[in-house]
Order: C-alpha cells, then structure tokens, then sequence
C-alpha cells in the first residue's frame, strides 16, 4: 500500500504542482493518475520513489515513510518505467534488463539468466536480447522498459506514460501484456497516463486530478463513469460515459442459444466447429465470434454488425457454443448500469 497524507510540492519557482494529497493507493492493484496536462501527476509519480521531494506531508510505501530511507536504496526497490523507454543506447537489450539486479549485487551471470528469463516474460526472442535497443521498434522498447523495471522483482511499480509514444495498436496489445503480468504478479502499480480509455482499461482505482494538483476523485472505475463527482470530472470522461462502462463488463452471463437454421441467414463453421462467416442465399457476412471474457461493449457492437443481430460465442478453442441475441445484449447492457448507479 502507498499512502498519501496531506502531501504539499511547490517548486522553487512558486508553481504548486501537488495540492494537499491524501490519497491510498491499495496493494497488488493498480492505481491510475489521469488529468489534464500540468495537473501534478508525474511529480505525484516522483515523489514515491523520492526523485521529487514533497513539501509537506508524509508518503509511506508498505507503511515505511519514504523519508526515513536511502533515496538511492529506495529507488533501487522500485521499479520504474517512462515513456521513451530510459533504455541505455550502449548496452545490449539483456545488459538493459540486468542493470538493477547487478547494482544489487547479484552475480553477472544470474543477472543476466534472469534478464533472459523476464525477456520471455515480457514476450521478446532471446535474439531480441542481443541487440542494442535502437534496433528494436518503439513497442519492443517499451517491453525491455518493463522487463528492466521487473529486474528486481520489486512490489511496486511506477510507469509514467509508458504507452505513450506508440501507435494505438501496440498501445493495445502492451495493455494485454500489462494485465496479464499484473494477474501473475500483483504489483503495487502507480500508471500515469492522459487516455481515459486506457485508464478505465488498466485501472483498479483511478485518480482525475485538476490544475494545481488538486485530487478531484479517486474511484473504481464502474463508479466513476457511473457517478462522476462534478462537472469536471464527467467533462473529462468524456461524452460515452456508458459506452466506456460496458467495456468493463463481460459477456458470459448474457444468455445463449442454438444458432439459428433454416432461416434467412445461417452461420456456417468449419468441421471443427469453428465459425466462418454468416451466409445468405446471395451472399456470405463476416462473423467475429466472441468469448465469455470479452466485453458487453464489443458484444454490442458485433451484435449491430451482423446481419442476424445474433452474436456468435465460442470457447477458448474458438468453437461454437451458441449465439446470444441483440436484446439479450442490450438488456444486459441496461442492468449493467442500473448496478453501477446502486454501486456508486
Ligand atoms: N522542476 C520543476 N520546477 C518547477 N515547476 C515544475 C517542475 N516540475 C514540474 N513543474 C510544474 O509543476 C506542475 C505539475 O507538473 P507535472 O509534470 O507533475 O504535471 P503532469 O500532470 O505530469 O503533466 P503532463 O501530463 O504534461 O506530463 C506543472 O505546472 C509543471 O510546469
């Protein structure tokens, strides 16, 4: 757990970037820092691991006032990862990874089988972790960052916009990665970021902060989108509040049935059971089958696509397990809300 009490910073020029913090950030779950530009959140960031020192106030992390520990010992223990990667431009991809655990005094070579270990990790070849990190695209980059920061296997976690310099494709499958490391590895995360979407993606808890460091609420994110605080913070949500709280919940309790046959449309599958595509006496439809772990948002939206209204649901071997109707998805759409506004 980090904790945040009454903290203050105001740099030498007279600029308040951090406003009376009290804020908790819980263990294992990942708390997100989101708000305009200039709002505190990355000096928020720093003064964890004490690259910034606050004002006033008290920060704990696992309970330990930061203050009371070696600024250089304390930033060891926390792993830290940025936007442009920080990667050193010299060192191979495997020496970038080995960095801390060698400053902590591990051997070379169990430095090394360790970062070789965390490249597979973090889901790049052995071969990846022989260049030098100019050689890699910016998305790879930005995994060595992670795979670097995890070194040390350290409980918390700082990333500073670390998704932020790649394209939005990348941008997706890095958050994949993140939540599929975090569901293995429940670190204390603190995620500074200027996407909604990704915030409400990520986030256990997240945090809108305004100008001058001000914390404006801090929430899970189904109650934020379901009861913003004030003005400022739905404004910063953004106008598909609804949209984006469907994306958080999941298709497996909609209903499903026998796909249809005989009718207008029939989905056809592979012999194995797979689905290929809806098809018609005049022509064929694309399908995009969905899981029980997708979300109600995608299923809408596929449930608008296909020309059934019919959404296929498949299971993780991709095979048919029947089809759930638009009304079905709608109506859980509907409850989806209603719970979250007695939740809020
Ligand atoms: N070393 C510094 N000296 C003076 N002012 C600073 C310093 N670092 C940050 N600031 C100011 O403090 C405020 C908060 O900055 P901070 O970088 O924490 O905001 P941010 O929310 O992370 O912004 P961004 O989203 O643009 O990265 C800004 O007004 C910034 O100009």
């Amino acid at each position: 757990m980090i904790q945040f009490d009454a903290v203050h910073k105001r740099f030498p020029n007279g600029t308040t970037a951090v406003h009376d913090l009290t804020l908790d950030m819980p263990e294992g779950g990942v708390t997100v820092l989101v708000g305009s530009s200039g709002c505190g959140k990355t000096t928020t960031l720093r003064m964890i691991n004490r690259m910034v020192e606050p004002t006033s106030g008290t920060i704990k992390v696992g309970g330990k006032d930061v203050t009371d520990q070696d600024a250089a010992a304390l930033r060891r223990s926390i792993g830290y990862v940025i936007q442009q990667s920080g990667l050193f431009p010299h060192r191979t991809v495997l020496d970038n990874i080995a960095t801390v655990p060698l400053l902590l005094g591990h051997g070379r070579r169990k430095a090394r089988a360790r970062a070789a270990e965390l490249l597979e990790t973090v889901g790049l070849t052995a071969e990846a972790g022989k260049r030098y990190p100019h050689q890699l695209s910016g998305g790879q980059q930005q995994r060595v960052g992670v795979a670097r920061a995890l070194a040390a296997d350290p409980p918390v976690l700082l990333m500073d916009e670390p998704f932020g310099a790649v394209d939005p494709v990348v941008r997706t499958q890095l958050q994949d990665e993140l939540l599929r490391l975090q569901k293995e590895l429940s670190k204390t995360i603190v995620f500074v970021t200027h996407d909604v979407d990704e915030a409400v993606r990520l986030g256990d808890r997240i945090a809108i902060f305004r100008t001058g460091g001000h914390l404006v609420q801090c929430a899970p994110p189904a109650e934020l989108l379901a009861r913003p605080a004030d003005d400022f913070v739905a404004d910063f949500l953004g106008a598909e509040r609804g949209l984006k709280l469907l994306s958080l919940k999941t298709l497996a309790a909609v209903p499903q049935g026998p796909a249809p046959e005989g009718d207008t449309w029939s989905l056809v599958c592979d012999e194995t059971g797979r689905p290929l595509h809806w098809a018609s006496q005049r022509t064929e439809l694309p399908v995009r089958p969905l899981r029980d772990g997708d979300s109600l948002l995608a299923a809408l939206d596929e449930s608008l696509a296909s020309p059934t209204g019919l959404v296929a649901r498949v299971d993780a071997a991709g095979v048919l397990t029947g089809v759930s109707s638009r009304d079905d998805i709608h109506a859980h759409a509907g409850q989806a809300h209603a719970d979250a506004r007695v939740a809020a």
